[in-house]
């Protein structure tokens, strides 16, 4: 039994990966859908996939919006419109790319006028001698964020990949959730229409003729 009411029907996510030029956007989508590295990707393409899987024993729709450079700087405004959620990632060897996602960030927020909902990833982690970015700053920031923090690589695989878009999955799910939930009164609205109902009928029982 699911808890999406019985119904069986799937949940739907809308991701975007956002990122600096070569941080492995590309690299890190097609290693979650088909667990395989490919070396070299076409710069130029921006594409959407369409992914049907479980997470939390619950089926979902998936649709994953790979960016790249120039597409992304046209369609910002909409794209950032279609998505629930971003994966925002930097190179770990790439101290420009880190600086980037900072930037991204606050243009996303302005956007959407609201917190995003994101995972915050550092790729190319296999690259252990060349790294700009150490842990522990990748972690502050997603702290500053609210969000979570992962390190990857794409080339290696792990658990991360995984984990990361079944993390924003969940994060999406849970703020539709709240945001579909019929808003309860406040407790002092409540409590005026209270004192209203009372002192009305003071008044009629007052200004009632004997
Ligand atoms: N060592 C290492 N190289 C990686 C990793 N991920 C991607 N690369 C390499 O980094 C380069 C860029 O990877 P892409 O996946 O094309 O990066 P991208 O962010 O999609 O690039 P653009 O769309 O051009 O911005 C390629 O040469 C990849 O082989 C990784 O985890 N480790």
């Amino acid at each position: 039994m699911t808890s999406n009411g019985g119904k069986n029907k799937a949940v739907e996510s809308k991701i975007c990966i956002l990122g600096g030029p070569g941080v492995g956007k590309s690299a890190l989508v097609v290693r979650f859908l088909t667990r395989r590295f490919i070396w070299e990707y076409d710069p130029t393409l921006e594409c959407t996939y369409k992914h049907q899987t479980t997470i939390d024993d619950e089926p979902v729709a998936m649709e994953i919006l790979d960016t790249a450079g120039q597409e992304w700087t046209l369609h910002r405004e909409g794209h950032v419109r279609w998505a629930d959620g971003f994966v925002l990632v930097y190179a770990v060897n790439d101290r420009n790319s880190f600086e980037e996602v900072v930037n991204i960030k606050q243009s996303l927020d302005e956007i959407k006028k609201t917190n995003v909902q994101c995972v915050l990833v550092g790729n190319k982690i296999d690259l252990l001698h060349e790294v700009r970015v150490p842990y522990t700053e990748g972690e502050r920031l997603a702290n500053d964020w609210a969000c979570a923090f992962f390190e990857t690589s794409a080339s290696d695989g792990g658990d991360e990949i995984y984990e990361l878009f079944h993390e924003l999955h969940r994060e999406i799910r849970r703020r539709k959730m709240l945001e579909n939930k019929p808003r309860r009164r406040s407790s002092a609205h409540q409590m005026r229409n209270v004192f209203t109902k009372m002192f009305k009928t003071q008044t009629s029982k007052v200004s009632s003729p004997s």
